[in-house]
C-alpha cells in the first residue's frame, strides 16, 4: 500500500520534533500504522536545517496555504500555533477534504466547536492529543479508556512551564523571571509566555478536558483563570510548613448545579502523588465512578515528548483512512448531537478550602477580630500559623487554613478582614484541595 502523505505546517520545537521522530522511527511506526507515513511538503517562516537532518529532500514553502492546497496530501499537521492563520489553514484543509492533526490548544479551546462541525460535515478527522498534557496520552485515555465511566472530577497540572517555575523556586530559591527565561530557551513556553504564567494555556487545556469528560461543548470563556505570578517564595515556604505544596491546578467537577471549571494556584497535601509532580512534568488525576481514581503522568512540554503525541495522532488517522472511515471516535468523546447543556458554575458558587495569608499589626485583639469575621460567615478554621515578627518589625504574617466554603462567602470575609484597622495590605488567598480520591 502507498504511504500516507503528510503536510507539516511549522518546523519549530514541536514541528521539528515531529519531523525527527517520524524519520527516526519510520519502520516501527509503519508496522503500527499498517502503511508508511511520509512528510512530502512542509511550511515554515523560519527553521534551523541543522536540527532537521533529511529536510533538504522535502519541499519547504514559506506560504502554509500552499501545503494545505497541495492535492497530494492526505493529512495536514498544524504546528504553527496561535489563532490566525492557524484557524484559516485548518478550515481550508478540512474544506479540501484533508484530515488534520494539531497541537494547538488555543485554537481548539476557542474555535474547536466550529472546526469540529466543519470536520463532521466534511467527514474528516481533527486529532489533538498533543494539545493537552504534551506527550501524555490523556485525550485517548479519557475519551476511549474511560468510556464506561461517569467522570466525577479531574484535576491536572497541565502547564509544564508553570510547574517548572514553581518547582525551581521551591527547590533552588530561583527568581521567577530567571526560570521563565530558561523554560523559553528549552522550548517549553508559549510564543507569548503570559499564556503560561497567567493560566490561559492551562485554561485552554482544561476547557478541552472538561468537554471530553462531561460531554459539553468547549466553553473557554466560562473558565475561571488565575495565574502564578503573585505566588511568593514565602507562600511556598509557609504552605510547606503546614504540609502542603502549591501547584498550578486545573480543576473540573460535575456537581448537581453545574460544572466547575477553574485554573488557579492550589494547596495540595504533600502526601498526594500529584503534589510531587515536579519540573516540566504534567499529571492529570481523573476520578470515574466505575474505575475510581486514575493518574496519568509524563512530560507536558518539549520537542520530542510533544511530537510523540502528534505522531500517535497521525498513526490513528492513518489507521482510520486505511480501514472503516465511518467508524470514528467522536471529537469530544460524545456524539455531536448528544452534547449536554449542563451549565458551568459561576466561581462565586464554587466551594473549596482556602489558605489565607494576612499581614497583621502585632496588637492584641487582631486575631480575634479575624476569627470573628470568619465565624460570622460559618467559615471554620483548620489551622492557624502565626509567625514571629522579624527583629524590630511591628507586622506579623498570619496564615489561616479554612475548611470548605463558597467563593462568594470567602470574598465577603476577605473584604471585611481587609477593612480591619490593624490589617495591612491585601489578604493573599490560595485555594486548597485535598484531592482525596478514595
Ligand atoms: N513547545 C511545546 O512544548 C508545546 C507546544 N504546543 C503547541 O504546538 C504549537 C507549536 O509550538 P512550538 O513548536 O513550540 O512553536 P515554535 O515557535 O517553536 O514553532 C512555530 C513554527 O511555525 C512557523 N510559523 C509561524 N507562523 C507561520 C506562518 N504564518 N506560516 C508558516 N510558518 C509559520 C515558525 O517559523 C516555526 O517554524 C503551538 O500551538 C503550541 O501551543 C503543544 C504542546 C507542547
Ligand atoms: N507552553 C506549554 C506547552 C505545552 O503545552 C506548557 O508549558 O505546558
Ligand atoms: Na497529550
Amino acid at each position: 500500500m502507498k504511504p500516507v502523505k503528510v503536510g507539516l505546517l511549522g518546523l519549530g520545537t514541536v514541528g521539528g520534533g515531529t519531523f525527527n521522530v517520524l524519520r527516526r522511527n519510520a519502520e516501527e511506526i509503519a508496522r503500527r500504522a499498517g502503511r508508511g507515513i511520509e512528510i512530502v511538503h512542509a511550511a515554515a517562516r523560519e527553521y534551523d536545517p541543522t536540527r532537521l537532518p533529511g529536510i533538504e529532500g522535502i519541499q519547504v514553502s514559506d506560504d502554509a496555504f500552499k501545503v494545505v492546497d497541495d492535492p497530494d496530501i492526505d493529512i495536514i499537521v498544524e504546528l504553527i500555533g496561535g489563532y490566525s492563520p492557524a484557524k484559516e489553514l485548518v478550515l481550508r484543509a478540512i474544506e479540501n477534504g484533508k484530515h488534520v492533526v494539531t497541537a494547538n490548544k488555543a485554537l481548539i479551546a476557542l474555535h474547536g466547536n466550529e472546526i469540529f462541525k466543519a470536520a463532521q460535515d466534511k467527514g474528516v478527522m481533527v486529532a489533538f492529543e498533543a494539545a493537552v498534557g504534551g506527550g501524555i496520552p490523556i485525550i485517548k485515555a479519557v475519551r476511549e479508556g474511560l468510556a464506561a465511566n461517569q467522570i466525577e472530577w479531574l484535576a491536572g497540572i497541565i502547564n509544564g512551564t508553570g510547574n517548572f517555575i514553581l518547582t525551581e523556586m521551591r527547590d533552588k530559591g530561583r527568581e521567577f523571571a530567571d526560570v521563565l527565561a530558561e523554560a523559553q530557551a528549552l522550548g517549553y513556553a508559549e510564543a507569548d509566555p503570559t499564556f503560561d504564567v497567567e493560566g490561559i494555556d492551562a485554561a485552554h487545556k482544561l476547557t478541552i478536558l472538561a468537554s471530553i469528560a462531561f460531554g459539553v461543548p468547549l466553553q473557554f470563556d466560562k473558565t475561571y483563570t488565575e495565574g502564578i505570578s503573585n505566588i511568593t517564595r514565602d507562600d511556598v515556604a509557609y504552605a510547606g510548613e503546614l504540609g502542603y505544596r502549591i501547584k498550578h491546578l486545573g480543576f473540573s467537577r460535575r456537581t448537581p448545579k453545574g460544572i466547575e471549571l477553574r485554573v488557579h494556584p492550589t494547596l495540595i497535601p504533600e502526601r498526594r502523588l500529584i503534589a510531587n509532580v515536579d519540573g516540566v512534568m504534567n499529571a492529570v488525576l481523573v476520578k470515574g465512578d466505575a474505575v475510581g481514581p486514575t493518574l496519568y503522568y509524563g512530560a507536558g512540554a518539549g520537542s520530542e515528548p510533544t511530537a510523540s503525541a502528534v505522531v500517535a495522532d497521525i498513526v490513528d488517522v492513518t489507521r482510520v483512512l486505511t480501514a472503516d472511515p465511518e467508524n470514528r471516535v467522536p471529537h469530544l468523546a460524545f456524539q455531536p448531537d448528544a452534547l449536554s447543556d449542563t451549565p458551568i458554575l459561576p466561581m462565586e458558587a464554587v466551594e473549596t478550602a482556602y489558605y489565607l495569608r494576612l499581614c497583621a499589626q502585632d496588637k492584641p485583639g487582631v486575631l480575634s477580630d479575624v476569627t470573628r469575621i470568619l465565624a460570622e460567615r460559618e467559615i471554620s478554621i483548620e489551622a492557624i500559623l502565626q509567625k514571629e515578627p522579624a527583629e524590630g518589625a511591628t507586622r506579623v504574617p498570619v496564615i489561616i487554613l479554612t475548611h470548605r466554603v463558597t467563593e462568594g462567602a470567602m470574598n465577603e470575609a476577605i473584604a471585611a478582614i481587609e477593612a480591619l484597622q490593624h490589617i495591612e495590605d491585601k489578604v493573599t488567598r490560595i485555594r486548597l484541595e485535598h484531592l482525596d480520591a478514595s
